[in-house]
């Protein structure tokens, strides 16, 4: 269970966080949707142990984000995926547990690779794959490395609108089938309902301003974007979000 509680930020003169009390299940998957500038980034940093709060704290399972992050138990991955440029996309999986010191579990990894979408692609480079190809390697690389939660901050930022789609929709599967704790940033208002059991709405003083609980069914597919439910949870985020910002 991650627990925030009155986490607060200040870096110099800019407050970009304030009074942020959460608490995030295990297993559950919540987005974070506001416009730039609300504080998603620092409040993912902040769970990550990247970004100290100056006021509150952040607890895992009752440690430190530093602790959690010893035990390999936060996997990134971020809109620039950060991939080793030199290595094939197998190694670029396996090689968080290999600097562990541990073997290279290639035949898991390649497994895994599968599982997103990359079968046939296991020895080519970083170079030879699409944006979105990278993202998939980086979230195979994330769960390789057995991270029970997984911290997203926009990572499909710079992909067109059918690959976000598509990525949405396995990376929902793959949060089904592996049973991880996510916190997706996202300033897609679709991306974060279609994706979230909660949806947590910043507002501009980075602030909560509200918390949605998303109903939708537990397994969704492209259909879902076309359906009513879909539309009018968009909808509310939306209000929300102009009504914040008015
Ligand atoms: N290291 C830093 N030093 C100074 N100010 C910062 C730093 N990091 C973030 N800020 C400020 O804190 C506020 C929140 O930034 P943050 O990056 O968390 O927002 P965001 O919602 O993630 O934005 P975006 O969607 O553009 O990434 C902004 O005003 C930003 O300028």
């Amino acid at each position: 269970m991650i627990d925030l509680d009155g986490v607060g930020v200040d870096f110099e003169g800019v407050r970009a966080l304030e009074g942020i009390d959460l608490r995030i299940e295990d297993d559950e998957f919540v987005t974070v949707v506001g416009p730039s500038g609300c504080g998603k980034t620092t409040l993912l940093r902040a769970i990550g142990g990247l970004q100290a709060p100056t006021a509150g704290a952040v607890r895992i399972d009752g440690d430190s984000p530093a602790v959690a992050q010893a035990g390999a138990r936060l996997g990134f991955v971020f809109q620039n995926h950060t991939l080793l440029p030199w290595k094939s996309a197998t190694e670029n999986v396996t090689f968080l547990r290999e600097m562990a010191g541990e073997e290279p579990r290639r035949e898991e990894a390649q497994d895994l690779l599968a599982s997103v979408g990359l079968e046939g692609f296991e020895d080519a480079k970083p170079r030879e794959l699409s944006g979105g190809m990278n993202q998939r390697v980086a979230i195979a690389r994330a769960i390789h490395l057995g991270a029970d939660v997984l911290l997203m901050d926009e990572p499909f930022g710079e992909l067109d609108e059918i690959t976000r789609d598509e990525l949405g929709v396995e990376v929902r599967d793959i949060w089904r089938r592996e049973r991880k704790t996510v916190v997706f940033v996202t300033h897609s208002v679709p991306e974060a309902v279609f994706l979230a059991d909660r949806c947590v709405v910043m507002g501009a003083t980075g602030r909560i301003e509200r918390v949605f609980e998303i109903d939708l069914p537990t397994s969704r597919d492209e259909d879902v974007f076309g359906s009513r439910a879909f539309q009018e949870q968009v909808a509310a985020v939306r209000r929300t979000l102009h009504e914040s910002y008015a």
